[in-house]
């Protein structure tokens, strides 16, 4: 189940389940906001820390634009092992700025430098942050996006598994210059939502429409090259995949 932004929009969706009442509502809007405002901080954490003026990161996270999604995740038990090694979640970085990862599961695995598979701890009222490919582009790699995966080690197939990201993506027209820190003059224009267009072209194909016109088309191709050419953390998954095929 998934709950976007902007606030306040929630009850005008028709995939709502019934049982979220206007309470229960109320409830995930308030977290939202919470979930919001500690992402503020922790975007001015990195930009003060990276000798960033304190908003650098926070001024393009504006809540009232759509962006933010909250999602409560129910991972179904399986009846029999599946077949072959198939995660409960195949490896992947996430999209956008950060995620706030809630979770009583264990099951995270996140993939070092070194290809090594690194088992993620649940502690007690924590919260897992994972770096997206945003602001890793964003900051010229200095942070790196998180490949993250959830296997069926931890917690066994006969029981369901949950979890409650809530993902931060920027601005769609934050230019994630790879100079930002220099604050020298672009000379390569990246905004977010050419970044968002690639990834939603290699996840879901060329999503051709209706009238047979393709939704991402010219212009993807010149992005992924400048995408392979930073290698972003989902570097693999990019260049498996070609957006002309
Ligand atoms: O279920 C989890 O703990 C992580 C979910 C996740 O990585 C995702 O939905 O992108
Ligand atoms: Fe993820």
């Amino acid at each position: 189940m998934s709950f976007g932004l902007p606030a306040g929009e929630l009850s005008k969706s028709d995939n709502i389940h019934s049982w979220w009442d206007a309470d229960k509502l109320a409830e995930i809007e308030s977290f939202k906001h919470q979930c919001n405002d500690l992402n503020l901080k922790i975007m001015s954490c990195f930009a003060v820390n990276m000798g960033l003026p304190g908003d650098f990161f926070s001024a393009s996270h504006k809540q009232e634009l759509p962006g933010n999604t909250f999602k409560i995740i129910k991972y179904p038990k399986m009846d029999k092992q599946p077949e072959g090694f198939i995660p409960r979640l195949s490896e992947h970085t996430d999209w956008g700025s950060v995620t706030l990862l809630f979770t009583e599961s264990p099951g995270l695995e996140i993939r070092d430098p070194n290809n090594q598979w690194h088992e993620v701890p649940v502690i007690p009222g924590a919260i897992t942050i994972n770096i997206g490919d945003a602001l890793s582009l964003w900051t010229g790699k200095m942070l790196k996006s998180t490949m993250h995966r959830i296997s069926w080690d931890k917690v066994p197939r006969s029981q369901d598994r949950y979890s409650m990201p809530y993902f931060v993506h920027p601005n769609f027209d934050t230019n994630l210059r790879l100079n930002a820190r220099s604050g020298e003059a672009d000379d390569q224009e990246l905004t977010y939502s050419d970044y968002y267009k690639v990834r939603l072209r290699l996840t879901w194909g060329s999503l051709e429409q209706k009238d047979g016109t393709k939704k991402f088309g010219d212009g993807d191709n010149k992005t992924l090259e400048y995408l392979k050419m930073l290698g972003v953390a989902n570097a693999g998954t990019l260049e498996s995949h070609s957006v002309t095929a």
